[in-house]
Parts: structure tokens; sequence; C-alpha cells
């Protein structure tokens, strides 16, 4: 089970390539992927969504190269995507957007209406599914998401700034959650903030200026902050040794 970048490269238009000749294989069951802003995450997950296409390079999930027409289908259907900014359809109810998004992912419509009342009960939001989604509280509508990337029954779901803007305890929500998908589906979480390394993550991927800074596990990243940094500081000085430093 890898997810499997190589040589991936990709740059927006005219611009300095965001990701040059990019190697990285995870095959971790939750693995957190580590950036300052404009690192290249979102694009790399874009990438590994298949939503966008590498100039160069590959990338594929188990085997299945989704740059063949004939295999995207089932690569989306694998890998499921909670982009950065949710975007729900507009006055559809919290479960009408859940079961859109399994049949924008190839499920029959009833399938997709089915699954989406147990991918809402996993996300704890099965109470609020008639809602209309733009009633729906920042946290809520990240939940929200995670169920458009359960109702298909992924194997691995990406998340792209999951936690960014909320608040502690929509966090120990969002962590809980993670917890319980790591039963039986491969996550990874992308963050600028150290505060969200946990121990729920057994790899940890620094990416700065698109380049793979460090890949391992938690231990041998907090490893590299300076002997004698506070408990609390080890994630934070640990990973300000590996990105480059703005002047
Ligand atoms: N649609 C776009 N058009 C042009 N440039 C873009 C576009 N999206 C991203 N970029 C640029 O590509 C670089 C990488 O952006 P990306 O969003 O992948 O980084 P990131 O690590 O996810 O950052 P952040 O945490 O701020 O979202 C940045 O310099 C950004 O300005």
């Amino acid at each position: 089970m890898s997810l499997q970048f190589t040589q991936c490269s990709f740059r927006y238009g005219r611009k300095v390539p965001v990701l040059n000749r990019l190697d990285l294989s995870i095959d971790h069951r939750a693995s957190v992927l580590l950036g300052p802003n404009g690192a290249g995450k979102s694009t790399l997950m874009g990438i590994a969504s298949s939503w966008i296409s590498p100039a160069q390079g590959s990338v594929v999930w188990r085997g299945i190269d989704p740059s063949h027409a004939k295999n995207r289908a089932a690569y989306r259907k694998a890998v499921g995507w909670l982009p950065q900014n949710v975007k729900p359809m507009p006055g559809l109810t919290v479960r009408e957007n859940v079961a859109y998004i399994g049949w924008l992912k190839g499920m029959a419509r009833t399938d997709a209406w089915d699954a989406s009342k147990d991918a809402l009960e996993r996300v704890k939001l099965g109470s609020l599914a008639e809602r209309k989604s733009h009633q729906l509280s920042g946290g809520q509508l990240r939940r929200m998401g995670i169920a458009g990337t359960l109702v298909h029954s992924s194997e691995i779901v990406l998340l792209d700034e999951p936690t960014a803007g909320l608040d502690p305890s929509q966090r120990q929500i969002f962590r809980d959650l993670v917890t319980q998908l790591l039963a039986d589906i491969h996550i990874i979480v992308s963050t600028h903030q150290t505060e969200d390394l946990d121990t729920m993550y057994d790899h940890v991927v620094v990416l700065d200026q698109g380049q793979v800074r460090f890949q391992g596990d938690v231990d041998g990243f907090l490893s590299l902050a300076a002997p004698g940094t506070s408990e609390g500081r080890r994630a934070e000085a640990a990973y300000t040794q590996l990105i480059t430093k703005e002047v």
C-alpha cells in the first residue's frame, strides 16, 4: 500500500517550479506533511488527488497510475481528498453534499445516497444531515468534507490543512476522528503548524520550497531539536532546523 511520487515536477504558468523532480514514497498508516506557507503542500496534495497533473513524473497509488485515462476513475475512488477550502454545493443539504461527492466519484446515485448516511455518522454529523450546508460552522464543514472522502470507501484520504482556523475543542474532535479512521484507512494530513504533530502519526514528511527536507518517524524528527530543548518546543525546534529561514 504505497503512494509513490516519482520525479514529479510542477509549476503554475511561467513561475519558478513549485515541485522539481520530487521523489517520495508514503506507505505508512498516518503521515503528516509539514511545511511553511508556499512550500508546495497543496500542490502535492492536488497531484496526489489526481486533480492536478504533474508536468513531468508520476503519482501512483497501489500500482494505479491516474495518468492513464482508463485508471483515473479507479484511482479517484481509492483516493479521497479534502481540499484546503471546502466548498459545499449551495442549496444542498449536508447529506446531499456528501452523496453528491460519492456520485462524482462514480457511485450509482442510490448507493451514494445510502453510503452518505453512514459516512455522516462516522464524522458525528448524523444529526445535521438534513441541515443546509451553508449553516454549518467551519469545523462542521470540515467534517462534512471528511464524510465526502469516506462515502466512496477510499483506501487513502488526503486532508489539506484540516485544522486551520479551528478552535481547540474542534481540533480535539478532529484528532479523535482521525484516530478512529486510521483503523481502516491511510491518512495524509498537511499542515504548517508544528503543534499538529501528534503521536497518532507514524510518519513525518517536511516539505520546503518543493523539496523533501525530512522523512522519518516522529522520534527521528524530534531528535533534530537541539539537546536540552524543552519537551513542548521540540517539534518547533526540529522544524526550524529544516526549513529555509526567511530573511
Ligand atoms: N493557482 C495558482 N496559481 C499560481 N500560483 C500558485 C497557485 N497555487 C499556488 N501557487 C503558488 O505555488 C506555490 C506553492 O503553493 P501551495 O499552495 O502548493 O503551497 P502550500 O505549502 O500548500 O502553502 P499554504 O500552506 O500557504 O497553502 C506558492 O508560491 C503559491 O503562491
